[in-house]
């Protein structure tokens, strides 16, 4: 596992291109057979990814000095790769496409499986400590719920901007209160229109939770240039797909790419509130 530590907005002022990538970008997540994962001193927050090829069963590791790796944390999962499947202590959930699953506090052993390992699944992870137990569900975009499985409510599925201003997407939450309870996890993916480009434009910063982004869908000779920082002191991250980075509490998470992509958004701190944003006014952005 690796380890990043906080760092604080008046340093950052002075990070060269390298340092800003070496202490926000995550690349390389998605390994076949593999699981990684980084630990983030931000609000303990785990980002990390499975790639199945044959089972993977996720362990605690040194660095969380647990019995095994939810004894004291909960897990948000997002597939957006092939079907998979994922086992909780014994019970299997087939997980599609964009399909999630909300782990909760004290499951011990978690497998993760490809259905078809030449189109792995790659599940993309979200961690932050727990203080209580929350069902472990599967969570569906779109379906008809069952025993064990949540469809997200159309109210959670919010059209945001116009094709005018280049921000046209459809917010899908997952994980968030009234929907799948969490201890402070919140999960959701964004989807770009095509001919949008700009995620979270006007942009905002929340200083109750912190958040990660990871970009995906986007074709290899484009990118996303990510922006980030206090709103009077922004810098970019130019970001390729399947890479994720961290946004602290005081710090603006926008991006603008060169086409239209989707992102998964991940949030823990303070509150659970969605809607909790400090909005930034485009004229006093820096
Ligand atoms: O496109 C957007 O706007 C978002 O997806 C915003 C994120 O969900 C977010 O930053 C929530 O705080
Ligand atoms: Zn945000």
């Amino acid at each position: 596992m690796e380890l990043r530590t906080a760092v604080s907005p008046r340093d950052v002022k002075h990070y060269t291109t390298e340092r800003l990538r070496e202490e926000f970008l995550i690349q390389n997540l998605f390994v076949p057979g593999e699981i990684k994962l980084v630990y983030s001193h931000i609000d303990r927050i785990i980002t990390g990814a499975a790639v199945p090829v044959s089972p993977i069963t996720l362990t605690a590791g040194d660095e969380l000095r647990a019995e095994y790796f939810c004894q004291r944390r909960e897990l948000g999962v997002i597939n957006i790769g092939g079907a998979g499947m994922i086992t909780v202590d014994g019970k299997v959930y087939k997980v599609g496409y964009k399909e999630a699953m909300y782990i909760g506090m004290g499951s011990k052993e978690i497998i993760f499986a490809s259905e078809d390992e030449k189109q792995p699944a790659k599940f993309y992870l979200n961690s932050a400590p727990a203080h209580k137990t929350y069902p472990t569900v599967l969570i569906k975009p779109e379906g008809t719920p069952e025993e064990g499985v949540v469809i997200v409510k159309d109210e959670n599925k919010v059209e945001l901007g116009t094709l005018e201003d280049a921000n046209h997407r459809v917010i899908c939450k997952y994980i968030l209160p009234g929907q799948v309870e969490s201890c402070q996890l919140e999960m959701g993916m964004t989807k770009l229109e095509p001919g949008s480009v700009w995620n979270t434009m006007p942009c905002h910063t929340h200083d109750r939770r912190m958040e990660v982004y990871l970009y995906f869908d986007i074709p290899e000779d484009a990118f996303v240039m990510h922006f980030m920082g206090e709103p009077d002191e922004t810098r970019h991250i130019v970001m390729r797909n399947e890479e994720a980075v961290i946004s602290p509490s005081w710090s603006i998470h926008s991006g603008c790419g060169s086409r239209a992509y989707t992102f998964i958004w991940g949030m823990v701190g303070e509150n659970q509130d969605f809607d909790d944003m400090d909005g930034v006014d485009n004229r006093d952005l820096k």
